[in-house]
């Protein structure tokens, strides 16, 4: 397999019917980086990465895969390239959901088999190991719609690192986990990163986008509004405008964070809610 040495688009444009979702974007995503993409609901995130993984085409601009085309580069080859965790489990079948775990995470593998092939002893091992990574062993056994909101999340994740593929695109891979599998999840998508990674995670969650990403990209009404260092995406003026809050900037134990901390209105003077500036 060539390496792929980076995922480029450029102008992107997608229309949902008369809603149009992407305006004009430029983004790439390189090998050994984890990025950050954020911006308030409907903002083009899911969008946009649907157009990364080469699961939707654009109406307009380019998208190329090391320098390859969509037609180029080839369907298999795509999919072994770049693994793509949907941000629901709606784009499951019903027969889908009926699966047991291992299977559903078994699928991960099929960009790598030949037709009707059977699993090999690789192919059980990826998929044990991305079980594990994910935290969804014990899940094994169970159907997919027969587990939690969070637990499903998990083994979803486990089908996309399963593909063990040099770039992993995860739409809000922790919106619907408890602290302590956010934190695992966050750990891990970094971990690739720096195993060398391309990693683009969507987060609503601006506390670990700049804790745990190398750089946030941030959209806003299908356009990018920012694209850089967190410290510097996460400006106060920035932040306002896009998401209407106010940040609390804050350091534990030498590292950096930040929660939203009240509503702003953009266009108003610099005054807290309770009056103060
Ligand atoms: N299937 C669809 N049909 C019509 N409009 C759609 C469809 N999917 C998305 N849209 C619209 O496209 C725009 C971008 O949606 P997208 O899902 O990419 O946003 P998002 O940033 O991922 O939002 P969220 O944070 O809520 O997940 C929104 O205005 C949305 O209403």
């Amino acid at each position: 397999m060539t390496a792929i040495d980076a995922i480029a688009a450029s102008g992107l444009k997608l229309a949902h019917g008369a809603q149009l979702a992407l305006d004009g974007v430029d983004f790439t995503l390189r090998p050994g980086e984890i990025v950050g993409l954020i911006g308030p609901n409907g903002a083009g995130k899911s969008t946009l990465l649907r157009i990364l993984a080469g699961v939707a085409p654009p109406d307009a601009g380019q998208i190329a895969w090391g320098g390859q085309t969509a037609g180029e580069i080839g369907r298999q080859q795509l999919a072994r390239c770049v693994a793509w965790l949907s941000q629901s489990a709606d784009s499951l079948s019903d027969d889908n959901g009926a699966m047991r775990a291992s299977d559903i995470v078994a699928l991960g593998r099929l960009p790598h088999r030949r037709a009707f092939a059977s699993l090999t002893a690789a192919d059980h091992a990826a998929i044990d190991r991305a079980m594990d990574e994910a935290d969804c062993r014990q899940f094994r056994d169970r159907p997919l719609n027969g587990l939690s909101g969070g637990e499903r999340v998990r083994v979803l994740l486990a089908r996309a690192l399963a593909v063990e593929a040099p770039f992993l695109l995860a739409d809000e891979p922790a919106a619907a986990l408890d602290p302590l599998h956010q934190l695992q999840v966050m750990r891990l998508l970094r971990a690739k990163a720096r195993a060398g990674c391309g990693v683009l995670v969507t987060l609503h969650d601006l506390a670990l986008a700049s804790r745990f990403c190398d750089r946030l990209a941030l959209l806003v009404d299908g356009r990018k509004l920012a694209d850089g260092p967190p410290q510097a995406v996460l400006d106060d003026a920035i932040v306002a405008r896009a998401f209407h809050v106010r940040l609390a900037h804050a350091s534990h134990r030498g590292e950096n964070y930040v929660t939203p901390w009240e509503p702003v209105d953009p266009w108003a003077s610099n005054r807290t809610e309770d009056g103060h500036d």
